[in-house]
């Protein structure tokens, strides 16, 4: 593999290090390759350790930054508290925590038991806020004001609801929250948030098929008009551990192509291709008008 060609200096993370969780696959392990190349050591953090050892392998043959990897569930109190402990042994410092790992099962409201609630909200709020609390605790809070310090949070494009993922909405809703009051009571440590939309990575394979391919209307779904890359959620994530972003805490950057802005019922893009255009100038809107006042003017 070659290095990863990223767009910000590479020497711009250089005697830092940096936690990368679900570091083993997706969007975390584009991140650990992009922070290895700007020269970042890495702590990798993960369940399945073979993913993680993949990842270790892969950056090892491209430069030649110290990767540590930890098995651990960001679910487990304990677990985790030893787990920031080991790569505090390890690499002696963390300058910035990526809160990646997360994920669920789809599944209406109706169907969640309060286990697969509870488990879903433990991956996606609890875990992340478990290792958020452990890297503060454990180094940050000793190191105030020396150094620009960084929380990233890793949410979700859930805004306004969105069916069959209602448990990881409500988690990804209140990791939005702790980063915000985090974001108070850790300052000068930066917490941001950051919500990708439809990101071709592994996570989408574990999309059921109808949801696909809803999502790949894309003249309906996104504005862009096409998936994001891991390439863009990563890029963001290194901006907010840069010193460009010494001044932006307790925010959320949304990379999603725009998706939310999508109106459902219209198809987006521009001008001519665009049917509801040509609606209105066909009149179509007018005609509605009409129609309205028509009706008022009957019930009056
Ligand atoms: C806009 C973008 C949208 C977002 C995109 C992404 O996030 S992409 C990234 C996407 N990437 C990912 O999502 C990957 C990460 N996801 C995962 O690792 C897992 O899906 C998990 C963490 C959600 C559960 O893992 P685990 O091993 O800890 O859990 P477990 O298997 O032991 O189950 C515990 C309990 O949960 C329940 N329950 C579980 N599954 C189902 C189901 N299918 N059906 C119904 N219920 C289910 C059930 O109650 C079960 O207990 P039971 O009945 O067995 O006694
Ligand atoms: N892809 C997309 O379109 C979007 C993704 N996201 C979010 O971005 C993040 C990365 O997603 P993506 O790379 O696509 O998907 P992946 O499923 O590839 O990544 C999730 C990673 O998190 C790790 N992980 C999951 N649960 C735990 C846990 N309890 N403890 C420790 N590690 C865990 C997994 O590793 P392991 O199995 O080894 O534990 C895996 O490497 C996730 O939080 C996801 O929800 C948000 C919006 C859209």
């Amino acid at each position: 593999m070659n290095s990863f060609q990223s767009v910000f200096r590479s020497d711009l993370f250089q005697g830092q290090t940096i936690v990368v969780t679900g570091g083993g696959s997706g969007i975390g392990r584009c991140t650990a390759h992009e922070l290895a190349s700007l020269g970042a050591d890495l702590a990798l953090v993960g369940r399945k350790i073979e993913k993680l050892e993949t990842v270790k392998a892969e950056i090892a043959q491209t430069c030649g930054v110290k990767v540590s990897i930890h098995s651990c569930d960001i679910r487990e109190e304990e677990k985790v508290t030893a787990t920031v402990a080991e790569i505090l042994a390890e690499h002696g410092k963390i300058d910035h925590l990526i809160n990646n790992a997360g994920g669920q099962f789809p599944s209406p409201l109706s169907s969640i038991n309060a286990k697969g609630w509870e488990t879903v909200v433990r991956n996606n709020l609890t875990g992340g806020f478990l290792m958020a609390r452990e890297v503060f605790n454990q180094y940050m809070v000793k190191n105030l004001g020396k150094t620009d310090m960084s929380i990233t949070n890793i949410i979700a494009d859930m805004w306004n609801g969105m069916p069959g993922m209602g448990h990881s909405g409500a988690a990804r809703a209140g990791m939005l929250n702790f980063s915000e009051t985090a974001s108070l009571e850790w300052a000068p440590v930066r917490v941001n948030a950051v919500a990708p939309g439809f990101i071709a990575s592994s996570g989408m394979d574990t999309y059921p098929e109808p949801m696909k391919q809803t999502i790949m209307q894309l003249d309906k779904t996104i504005p862009l008009q096409r998936l994001g890359l891991e390439a863009e959620v990563s890029g963001v994530l290194a901006f907010l551990c840069s010193p460009a972003a010494s001044f932006i805490s307790g925010s959320c950057i949304r990379v999603d192509g725009a998706a939310p802005n999508a109106r459902r019922i219209w198809p987006v893009g521009t001008g001519k291709q665009n049917p509801v255009f040509n609606s209105f100038h066909l009149g179509g809107v007018p005609e509605v008008i009409q129609r309205r006042d028509a009706e008022r003017a009957g019930k009056k």
